[in-house]
């Protein structure tokens, strides 16, 4: 598969402080990776840095062949980067269906593709942004991101803060965005071994680093990294 994003000696932080100090990672057209790690070990800051909101101090980034590294965020957006981030930020006083279109790019994900993905966006489409469980939410988090037509989509703790029943629904929905759309996407996961059953391949940040890198499939057959890296966290996630 041709690479589609690639990051090279990346270099950021917030403020003075260097969060990630020295990461390369590949994605492939099509492929789904799964980022584990701890709190704090700099996953959301990875995602933050493929849209742009960090500081950079070194290193650069291409998507397709482009070079993305001084683009602002709306412009890495344009270039076809779609993000849902952690705290959703669905806008309150729209409607489901204008939080929807409000920022649409023409594409293959269009309203009534949005709607047969998640029926309840569909029965919800009048309420606004405001009256939605976090559910709903998050269903529309990632549909407003969907109707950007991304080329790479990027989701930070979807499941977070859900029940166990939405989250095996959104996790149904991802798959299948994944698997049946072909969509590239990375995913930040606290549910490491529910996530590692979506994507192809993953890697385990500690302190900004990738400290190891696998197949899922590899993990999930040997789990031991998974308990060496994330300790309780994967243990608590086991079920
Ligand atoms: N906007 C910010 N300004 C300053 N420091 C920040 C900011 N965002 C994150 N940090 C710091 O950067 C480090 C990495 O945080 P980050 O949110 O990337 O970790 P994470 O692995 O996503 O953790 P979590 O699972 O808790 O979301 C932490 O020490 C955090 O306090």
């Amino acid at each position: 598969m041709p690479e589609l994003l690639t990051i090279q000696n990346l270099r950021v932080g917030h403020g003075d402080a260097v969060v990630i100090p020295n990461l390369s990672l590949r994605l492939d057209q099509g492929e789904a990776l799964a980022v584990l790690g701890r709190n704090g070990v700099g996953k959301t800051t990875l995602l933050d840095s493929i849209i742009g909101v960090t500081r950079r101090f070194g290193g650069n980034l291409s998507l397709a062949g482009r070079d993305i590294t001084r683009l602002t965020p709306e412009a890495r957006a344009h270039a076809g980067i779609g993000w849902v981030p952690q705290e959703r930020n669905i806008f309150p006083s729209l409607t489901v269906e204008e939080n929807l279109t409000a920022t649409a790019r023409p594409g293959k994900w269009d309203l009534p593709r949005i709607y047969a993905m998640f029926p309840r966006l569909q029965e919800r489409r009048a309420n606004m942004g405001n009256q939605l469980s976090g559910g709903e939410q998050q269903m529309l988090a990632v549909g407003r991101a969907l109707m950007l037509n991304p080329r790479l989509l990027l989701l930070d703790e979807p499941t977070e803060g859900l029940a166990p029943i939405i989250v095996e629904q959104l996790l149904a929905s991802i798959r299948q965005i994944i698997r049946d759309e072909g969509l590239a996407t990375i995913i930040v996961e606290q549910h490491a071994r529910k996530i590692l059953k979506v994507t192809d391949r993953a890697v385990i940040l500690d302190r900004g680093e990738i400290v190891h890198q696998a197949r899922s499939d590899a993990l999930l057959a040997d789990p031991s990294p998974l308990e060496q890296h994330l300790g309780v966290i994967a243990k608590g996630a086991a079920a």
